[in-house]
């Protein structure tokens, strides 16, 4: 009998070409998504040394951090910066033989949600991409994460790459989710628990009766935040609710090739006794919703708290650079979270821009109206979410309460289009990051669920969606 293993363990054994004396080991890489950001010096590289794509068919690119979200972008991208990347990624996708969704194809999407709707993404995988958010594959149970752009240009031409291997940390879940409590709150609780380094140099496997009990998009929720928890990847063993997910998408196995992946995904679970560096256990049946209120992830607060006082730190370090996550974001200690007005929501992004993230939002909005001083966004995660967004009405429902609808794309996740915040401005937003600048130069960003942002958008301010009527 061998020793017990991990989930991680065994996807890593299974993808080992090489393994040195010291440790370094060469990986298979099962599938590559490519983007317009951290892909054309990496294609660059291989026009330079004469080398070709390795396996185009186990490479797939997709436009989205630059792409504008109006509907006016099937007549041209305006900014100057934003079409030269996405030109670039469509020629490079055409000279080497790589499948590309552009802006106008309506499986384009932000991609980390393209992966799984394509069955581009499935169990027991290595996934990479140069994107930090790759760890939302691992919802999967594979193991999937963001690489830089001399590992992309590697990956594109040998279909492998040098890693060593990670720690285990097992954060377990355990009971069940009070009602307006989700999986948003669930990973920023855990973040707020071991902070943004807490999860340095291990790869999570997040466990326990509550996580089985999330649907695949919101445990694309917590793994796709893992890297906020500063963890190289999160992941979560596949079961019948991923089978279901799976099955019959574009590119998920078909016949006798389905029923075979099907007996090795069932292999693909730690075993009894198998060992973790580090443990974590949380009570869902104790969490509320969850409202961050500085500029890291870590600084998380329940709905019902209060913005916290930096004289209550000791550590001088932490004192100092918690006070000025307050003066950046205006705040003042003591003021209640449900007393912060907001000028601007954000509903969308690799996080929460999924069908069950606009659907949760539609419940909160059905009949109501925005705040007159709240500008409001929401943003399918691909086209085919917003197709099936629209199927189901949604747009209409956001439409009617006053909500921007937009094309797909990363949008105001990050300022890199032409969505983002004005100085000062103050927003809820269901992404991922809230650092300084992070949705626009001096804009102030709060972290919450889909159902809490669009709630504050239409009070003007944060409410507890538990009481929501
Ligand atoms: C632009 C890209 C490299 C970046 C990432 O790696 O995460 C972006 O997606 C982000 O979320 O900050
Ligand atoms: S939606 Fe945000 S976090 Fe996700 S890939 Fe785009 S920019 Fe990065």
């Amino acid at each position: 009998m061998s020793a017990p293993r991990t989930l991680y363990d065994k996807i890593f054994d299974d993808h080992v070409v090489d393994r040195q004396d010291d440790g370094t080991c060469l990986l298979y890489i099962d599938r590559h998504l490519v983007h317009e950001v951290t892909s054309p010096q990496a294609f660059e590289g291989l026009r330079l040394s004469g080398r070709k794509v390795r396996h185009p068919e186990k490479t797939l690119a997709v436009v989205d951090h630059n792409v504008s979200t109006s509907p006016e972008r099937k007549f041209g991208i305006k900014n100057e910066e934003s079409r030269i990347q996405v030109e670039a990624l469509a020629k490079n996708a055409k000279d080497f033989g790589v499948e590309y969704y552009s802006e106008n194809d309506i499986r384009q999407g932000i991609v980390h949600i393209i992966g799984p709707e394509q069955g581009f993404t499935l169990p027991g995988m290595t996934i990479v991409c140069g994107d930090s958010h790759t760890s939302t594959h691992g919802a999967f149970g594979a193991l999937a994460h963001g690489i830089g752009t001399s590992e992309v240009e590697h990956v594109l031409a040998t279909q492998t790459l040098i890693q060593r291997k990670a720690k285990n940390m097992l954060v377990r879940v355990d009971g069940q989710l009070p009602e307006g409590v989700t999986a948003k709150d669930i990973i920023l609780a855990i973040i707020g628990e071991i902070g943004t380094a807490g999860g340095t140099g291990y790869v999570i496997e997040y466990a326990g009766e509550a996580i089985r009990s999330l649907s695949m998009e919101g445990r694309m929720t917590i793994c796709n935040m893992s890297i906020e928890g500063g963890a190289r990847a999160g992941l979560i063993a596949a079961d019948e609710t991923t089978f279901a997910y799976v099955k019959d998408k574009p590119r998920a196995p078909k016949g006798a090739a389905w029923d075979a992946a099907l007996a090795y995904w069932k292999t693909l679970q730690s075993d009894e006794g198998a060992h973790f560096d580090k443990v974590i256990v949380l009570d869902a049946a104790k969490l509320p919703p969850i409202v961050s209120w500085g500029s890291s992830p870590e600084d998380v607060v329940s709905v019902q708290g209060i913005v916290p006082n930096p004289d209550d730190i000791t550590d001088e370090n932490k004192r100092t650079s918690k006070q000025r996550a307050l003066d950046y974001m205006g705040l003042t200690p003591g003021t209640k979270i449900t007393d912060i007005a907001l000028d601007r929501v954000f509903i969308g992004s690799c996080t929460n821009g999924r069908i069950e993230d606009l659907r949760a939002a539609a419940k909160v909005i059905e009949g109501k109206t925005v705040n007159p001083r709240v500008n409001a966004m929401i943003v399918p995660g691909s086209g085919l979410v917003k197709e099936q967004a629209e199927a189901e009405g949604l747009d209409k429902i956001f439409l009617a309460a006053g909500f921007d609808w937009r094309e797909p794309g990363c949008s105001m996740c990050l300022a890199m289009n032409d969505d983002r915040l004005k100085p000062h401005e103050r927003c809820a937003s269901t992404s991922n990051r809230n650092f300084e600048g992070r949705q626009g130069f001096k804009g102030r960003t709060h972290l919450v669920s889909p159902a809490m942002a669009a709630a504050a958008a239409i009070a003007g301010h944060f409410v507890d969606i538990r009481d929501w009527k």
